[in-house]
């Protein structure tokens, strides 16, 4: 008896995930018996319901909605006896997991390559007790992806972040940290901190063109205190994946790391607001399964 339950956020891509339901119904039909439909109505209802799935020994997650109902889906599998596979219809305005592992953005192409039932292995991110599929962010322009309102998203889409961002950046100003990783540690002050496991952020997917779904690592970047027109300047090696090579960027490469900070700090996680620091992350490697494109032939 196969098992499959769909996790739908109705309120994700403008509304309109729902009229998918009919179509994501008839592809995943002939590969399981019984197949759970579950609404989420708030926050943390996408947790429940996968962890209820893991509890239940589901074959597979379908999960219809923008990343936080997938990073919510991925807190409630992670570490789980059972995991079930998790396949992804994306319907938010990045989308950056989808991008990372070329799952198609647009709903129809992406549920029908369920039909194909072909898994690959990534990796997923442990922070203090909870779980992340692509990216932490301290700093100035993590904390501007709060300010971006439903309807900026609905008219400047991903923009919307890098206007925020660069706002924030004229206002703010760098704080101080200390990182310690698999081959030691960084201290000083820094405009912005990112820790990625997969070379999509923010709907760039340039940030490390080396950074692979299952490398069983973190990307770590620190844009260091830098004058105002330095700043500029990173952002043609950032569109040309070239940032780690920037002289006003650090790069670090670990399956590990530990930030403190002597200022109260919150850490972004998979875009939206999360824990405090201190932080302890590790990268779990090839935890989860997930449904993605056969590779080429
Ligand atoms: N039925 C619902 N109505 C309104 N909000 C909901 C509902 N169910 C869940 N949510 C909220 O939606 C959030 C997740 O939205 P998600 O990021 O998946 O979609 P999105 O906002 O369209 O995507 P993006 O952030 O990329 O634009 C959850 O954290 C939860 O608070």
């Amino acid at each position: 008896m196969k098992k499959a339950m769909v996790i739908i956020n109705p309120s994700s891509g403008k509304e309109k995930s729902r009229q998918y339901l009919p179509h994501l119904q008839e592809v995943l039909q002939p590969f399981y018996n019984e197949l759970a439909i579950k609404e989420t109505q708030k926050e943390g209802d996408a947790v429940s319901f996968a962890k209820e799935a893991c509890m239940n020994k589901y074959e597979a997650v379908i999960t219809m909605g923008g990343d936080g109902t997938i990073s919510e889906t991925i807190n409630g599998l992670g570490e789980q006896e059972h995991v079930p596979a998790l396949g992804i219809i994306p319907f938010g305005t990045i989308n950056d997991f989808a991008r990372a592992l070329h799952i198609p953005l647009e709903p129809i192409a992406a549920i029908d390559l369920l039909s194909k039932q072909f898994i690959k292995e990534v990796d997923i991110g442990k922070i203090n007790n909870g779980y992340f599929m692509n990216v932490l962010a301290i700093g100035a322009i993590a904390e501007a992806s709060y300010t971006v309102t439903a309807d900026q998203k609905t008219k400047l889409g991903p923009i919307a972040y890098f206007v925020e961002g660069v706002k924030a950046l004229i206002r703010k100003t760098p704080f101080e940290f200390r990182i310690e990783h698999d081959s030691g540690a960084w201290e000083g002050k820094a405009y912005l901190m990112v820790a990625a496991l997969t070379n999509s952020v923010g709907g760039f997917e340039s940030l490390e063109p080396n950074a692979e779904v299952n490398d069983g690592k973190l990307h770590v970047f620190i844009i260091k205190e830098i004058s105002f027109q330095k700043i500029f300047k990173i952002i043609p090696s950032l569109l040309k994946g070239e940032l780690k090579h920037n002289d006003q960027v650090e790069y670090i490469r670990t399956s590990r790391l530990a930030v403190t900070s002597p200022e109260k700090l919150a850490v972004n996680i998979d875009g939206d607001e999360g824990v405090l620091l201190p932080i302890q992350v590790q990268v779990l490697k090839n935890h989860l399964s997930v449904f993605v494109p056969p590779l080429r032939e």
